[in-house]
């Protein structure tokens, strides 16, 4: 459904991605590596808030490598911030008609918010400032994406900033987004628990695919050797041409 073709981002002369290509046409894929590595930098080019310096992105067959992040919206994939932005003077309830694109109604939105574990008796008004907690934040964004239904969301560590209860609450709430969402969702993340769901992880390592297969062969070693060991490991494996790499 996605596909990079020998994707490579420069920005103020440092190789930030390095000739990445890869084909992500899971359910769930979860991408993970250190910090630094480019994860980010990944998800951006894919909605268009960077531009690749060279390589091609299709999406169901399209190129959009050229398009503004508008269209590739209209095209279908959406796009969750590490930290989500709050509107000033727009309500919940607005935020999620405006995402769905349609005149939803109140139970529809009511049921999109009550899919994220949020009373929408309680939420549907609430202005989106500072009031909301970061946890409460996340699970409205999520649910904005969830309204929006679009073929590919993607989510940069949606751990980021909440405590280890609304941590617990957001598992229960991409376990069930996993049950329910019609596309595919592409989440960055370090968190084990998140790496758990996914059918594939993506490891990106130094602007690079250092490892890319189902979740049941490269969990394990992340696990493993979480040191610089595992990268290498992995790093081998693809250097031996092995673009899904197997377990040792
Ligand atoms: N526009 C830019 N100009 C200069 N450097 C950039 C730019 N965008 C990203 N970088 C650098 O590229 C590297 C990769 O950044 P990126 O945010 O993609 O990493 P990441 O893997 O998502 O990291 P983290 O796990 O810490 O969120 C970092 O060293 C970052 O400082």
């Amino acid at each position: 459904m996605l596909e990079l073709q020998n994707v490579c981002f420069e920005a103020e002369g440092k190789q930030i991605l390095r000739d990445i290509s890869l084909t992500l046409e899971d359910r769930f894929v979860a991408v993970t590596g250190p910090n630094g590595g480019g994860k980010s930098t990944l998800a951006k080019i894919i909605m268009g808030i960077d531009q690749p310096t060279s390589g091609r992105i299709l999406f169901d067959g399209t190129d959009i490598t050229g398009m503004s992040i508008s269209d590739r919206a209209n095209l279908g994939i959406s796009y969750a911030f590490q930290q989500p932005v709050r509107f000033k003077g727009l309500r919940v309830q607005d935020l999620l008609k405006l995402a769905s694109k349609k005149d939803t109604t109140v139970t529809e939105a009511c049921s999109v918010l009550s899919e994220v574990g949020l009373c929408a008796r309680d939420y549907m008004n609430r202005e989106l400032n500072s009031t909301l907690s970061g946890g409460e934040l996340k699970r409205i964004e999520i649910a904005m994406v969830l309204a929006r239904g679009t073929k590919l969301s993607i989510f940069d560590e949606p751990e980021a900033g909440i405590d280890l209860w609304s941590f617990q609450n957001l598992i229960h709430v991409f376990e069930k987004m996993y049950e329910k969402i019609r596309g595919s969702i592409l989440i960055i993340s370090h968190q084990e628990r998140i790496l758990n769901m996914a059918d594939k992880i993506l490891y990106i390592k130094d602007g690079s695919v250092a490892a890319y297969g189902a979740k049941d062969q490269i969990l394990p070693q992340l696990l493993k050797n979480q040191d610089s060991s595992t990268c290498k490991v992995l790093t081998d494996k693809l250097a031996e041409g092995k673009k899904e790499v197997p377990v040792a």
